[in-house]
């Protein structure tokens, strides 16, 4: 036999046993594998490029609510070509998410370009979770805002609010038109400063103010860079136009943050222990060489920034306390039964009402917990799938972006009576649906009212939040009477209550009121 043909016999053999195998393997393969795809929630048509972006209108967190009537409460997006994000609008979802399978859930997805720019994924908000997350969130919960530290620093917040109503009664002195929002917030941005940097706005160096732009700032590029994880693995490119801004936001944080700290170092024996801000706490506790875990500056500074999101936070607060005022002007019933709680509770306006009263003070609570369940000021929270898992029997890979709408939840009529009406009293009525406490999980909070979130990466600042809103709008109602306008029409005058378009929840249009005296706790008695 020529050789030639011996070996094209033997090739003939090899290929023939290669193929055996292979087709032995497809079918042992196939016998073994299941046979059933993974169980996805529904998802609607998607267009090239922008997957469901053309679905989503104006108002973000209504728009999802709108496409549920659809495809059910739970469904799939993918925003823009790569990006899908399960979005999940029903109670026992989101209870799964947030609280049964809280552990799978326990991180916030990361920022596109989390990795390129300073403090990046550093930040309280995108540290994934882990030990540096869990370190930080000690410090928070035992140093910066526990309530050791909340009492210490009650004094600080009486001073500026007292500062916030002298500057009230000048203006209703002088029949001045007050631009409420903008005043409300320096009232909270200053009283956060002082906690956490011992400043406040309109002083000599200003720093205060300059972090509020900051934070600003970033909060403006964050969102545009946010448009680079809608073009998928064109992101590159959002990161050339919008990627410097970002890292000049870090830088200028940055070289602040330096100085912030250099003058606490400076300054550090001046201070005795009850005028410690936050920043001489942190200090102490990075010079702890006892410490659980070792900080470096890098994480000072990013800890540091977490009173800069206290400050992008105390927008939240300052905006909820808008939204009251607004409801309050338009419901003179619930303004006239709340003025009537708390004179009762200051001996008939004896005295101005104090954080000390709130816990006498059931309506204001109520009323303060209604403007969260309507207008919550963070109405979708996100959280990404650290393990694959099963949500009411669908599928979640891993890696997975969840949304969880909180609006949605806390204006659901399964949940709420008439679940669109201002309407403090449903959190006073034990027997409505809307007050059903989850005695059985050892709580006495409604399940279904989330303005904070839930589980592990719940808000850690609620109590500072709500300490600033209740007193807050307590003062507001206890001294002034408000119209809006000021234009001499007021008595009939409604706040119209108009949404922002975007992804917040802010009054559409800036509430200018005339305050009128009520009482005035700093007049000197005659
Ligand atoms: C009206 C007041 C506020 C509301 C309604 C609010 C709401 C929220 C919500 C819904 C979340 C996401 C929770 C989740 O995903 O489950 C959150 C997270 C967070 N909030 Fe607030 N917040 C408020 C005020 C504050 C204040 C005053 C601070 C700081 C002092 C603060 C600090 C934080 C931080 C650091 C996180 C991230 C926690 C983590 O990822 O572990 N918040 N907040």
């Amino acid at each position: 036999m020529p050789a030639t043909m011996t070996r094209d016999i033997l090739i003939y053999l090899l290929l023939s046993f290669l193929s055996a195998i292979f087709v032995l393997k497809f079918f042992l393969n196939n016998l073994t594998k299941p046979t059933s795809h993974p169980k996805l929630p529904p998802s609607p048509p998607t267009l090239p490029f922008i997957g469901h972006l053309y679905l989503l209108g104006p108002f973000f967190h209504e728009s999802l609510r709108n496409l549920s009537t659809k495809y059910g409460p739970i469904f799939n997006l993918r925003l823009g070509v790569s990006q899908w994000c399960m979005v999940v609008q029903s109670p026992s979802a989101a209870a799964e998410i947030l609280k049964t399978q809280d552990l799978s859930f326990a991180q916030h997805p990361k920022l596109a370009f989390a990795d390129e720019v300073p403090y990046g994924d550093t930040g309280f908000f995108s540290a994934p979770y882990g030990n540096y997350w869990r370190f930080i969130k000690n410090v928070c919960v035992n140093e910066l805002l526990s309530p050791r530290q909340l009492e210490r620093s009650r004094p600080l917040r009486e001073e500026e609010l007292d500062r916030f109503l002298h500057k009230v009664f000048e203006s209703a002195k002088k029949r001045e038109v007050v631009d409420v929002g903008s005043e409300l917030t320096k009232l909270t941005n200053n009283i956060v400063c002082r906690m956490a940097i011992s400043t406040r706005c309109s002083e000599k160096n200003d720093e205060a103010e300059k972090i509020r732009e900051l934070v600003k700032d970033s909060f403006e590029v964050a969102s545009k860079i946010f448009i680079g994880d809608v073009f998928g693995p064109l992101k590159r490119l959002a990161f050339w136009f919008y990627g410097r801004q970002l890292i000049d936001v870090g830088l200028r944080f940055d070289e602040m943050l330096e100085k912030i700290l250099e003058r606490h170092e400076d300054q550090s024996w001046k201070r005795d222990q009850n005028d410690q801000d936050l920043t001489d706490i942190l200090l102490k506790v990075y010079s702890d060489d006892g410490a659980k875990a070792k900080m470096t500056r890098t994480h000072l500074k990013a800890l540091l920034l977490v009173s800069g999101y206290f400050i992008g936070s105390t927008g939240n607060s300052s905006e909820v306390v808008v939204w009251t005022l607004a409801e309050l002007i338009n419901h003179p019933n619930v303004f006239s039964k709340l003025r009537e709680e708390i004179k009762s509770v200051v001996d008939n306006n004896s005295r101005l009402v104090q954080e000390s009263d709130v816990a006498n003070l059931p309506y204001l609570q109520a009323v303060v917990k209604e403007i969260l369940r309507l207008y919550p000021p963070l109405p979708v929270t996100t959280r990404e799938c650290r393990q694959a898992c099963k949500i009411q029997g669908f599928d979640v890979p891993q890696n997975t972006m969840v949304a969880i709408n909180l609006y949605a939840i806390m204006r659901d009529p399964e949940l709420w009576d008439n679940p669109n009406e201002f309407w403090p009293e449903r959190f006073l009525q034990a027997s409505s649906k809307n007050q059903q406490h989850d005695k059985s999980a050892g709580g006495d909070e409604n399940p279904n009212f989330l303005a904070f979130g839930a589980g592990r990466r719940a808000c850690p600042g609620g109590k500072l939040g709500l300490a600033m809103m209740h007193t807050a709008v307590a003062a507001m109602v206890q001294c002034f009477d408000w119209k809006v306008g000021g234009d001499g029409n007021e008595a009939a005058a409604k706040v119209k209550m108009e949404v922002r378009k975007g992804v917040f929840i802010h009054l559409a249009h800036p509430l200018k009121c005339l305050p009128l005296i009520y009482f005035n706790p700093f007049a000197s008695p005659i």
